[in-house]
C-alpha cells in the first residue's frame, strides 16, 4: 500500500490519521488472561484490550486486569473498555491499575469522557445509519474513534460486520476498525477502509474470552502483509 500519510491538526496535535504508507496498528480486545496478552504482545499487537462491562462475556475483575498487565511488556497500550459505567467505577480501575487510553463504548456524553483526564477512545455504533464524521464533531477531546457494527445502546463485541464503504477517508482523526474482523477478512477490510488501526475480539477466540494464539497470529500477519504488498 503506497501514498502519502494524512495529517492534520486537531485541538493543537497533529495526528497521522490514515494507513497509506506506514503499518495499522493492531489491538487485540477482550484479554481475559495473561498468557493471552503476552502471546499478542508476543505476536506484536500494539495494544490490547481489557473489558470492563459487567455484561460481557469478557468482562475482568480488577484483580485478573492487573494479572493481564503484569504479563505485557513495555510498548504495549493497555485500554480500559467501558460501556455507559458509573463515573466512581472508572474512577477506581484508573486508581488501582495502570491504564493508558479508555474506551467508551456506550452513549457517554463529551463531558463524561473527558473527566477522567485521561486519553479516550470513543466507539461510534455503525449498527444505524448517519455519518460517522458527527460523532467526531461532537466528542473533540477524542484521540481517537472506535467504528463497531453494534447499534446504539447495543454491545459491541458481536462479531459482525459492517459496510466498510462506509468508513470516512476524509474524517481528520484516528480511525480504529472493529466489528467482525477476522484473518480471512481483515487484509480486505484495512484496504478499503485504510483505518489507522484495527480492533479485533470473536475473530481470535477459540471461545468466547478465550484468544486462540494462530488465529491471533495469523490476524497479524495478514495486517502486515497489506503493507508489505501482498
Ligand atoms: O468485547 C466485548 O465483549 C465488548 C463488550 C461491550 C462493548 C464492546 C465490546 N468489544 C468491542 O467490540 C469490538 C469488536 O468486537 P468483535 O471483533 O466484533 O468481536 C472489540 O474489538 C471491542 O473493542
Amino acid at each position: 500500500m503506497s501514498g502519502s500519510i494524512a495529517s492534520l491538526s486537531r485541538s493543537g496535535t497533529t495526528f497521522i490519521v490514515s494507513a497509506n504508507s506506514f503499518r495499522t496498528r493492531v489491538k487485540i480486545c477482550g484479554i481475559t488472561r495473561p498468557e493471552d496478552g503476552r502471546k499478542a504482545a508476543q505476536l506484536g499487537a500494539d495494544a490490547v484490550g481489557l473489558v470492563f462491562h459487567e455484561r460481557s462475556c469478557r468482562a475482568v475483575d480488577r484483580a485478573t486486569a492487573q494479572a493481564v498487565i503484569d504479563a505485557l511488556p513495555p510498548f504495549v497500550t493497555v485500554v480500559a473498555l467501558f460501556q455507559d459505567p458509573q463515573a466512581a467505577f472508572v474512577r477506581q480501575v484508573l486508581r488501582e491499575l495502570r491504564i493508558d487510553l479508555l474506551q467508551f463504548h456506550g452513549d457517554e456524553a463529551p463531558e463524561f469522557c473527558e473527566g477522567f483526564h485521561r486519553r479516550y477512545i470513543k466507539a461510534i455504533p455503525m449498527g444505524e445509519p448517519g455519518d460517522p464524521k458527527a460523532w467526531v464533531a461532537r466528542y473533540p477531546s477524542a484521540v481517537g474513534f472506535l467504528l463497531d457494527s453494534h447499534s446504539r445502546g447495543a454491545s459491541g463485541g458481536s462479531g459482525e460486520i459492517f459496510d466498510w464503504a462506509r468508513v470516512p477517508h476524509d474524517a481528520g482523526v484516528p480511525l480504529i476498525l472493529a466489528g467482525g474482523l477476522s484473518p480471512e477478512n481483515v487484509g480486505g477490510a484495512v484496504r478499503q477502509a485504510r483505518p489507522f488501526a484495527v480492533d479485533v475480539s470473536t475473530g481470535v477466540e477459540s471461545a468466547p474470552g478465550v484468544k486462540d494464539p494462530e488465529l491471533m497470529a495469523a490476524f497479524i500477519s495478514e495486517v502486515s502483509n497489506v503493507h508489505q504488498g501482498d
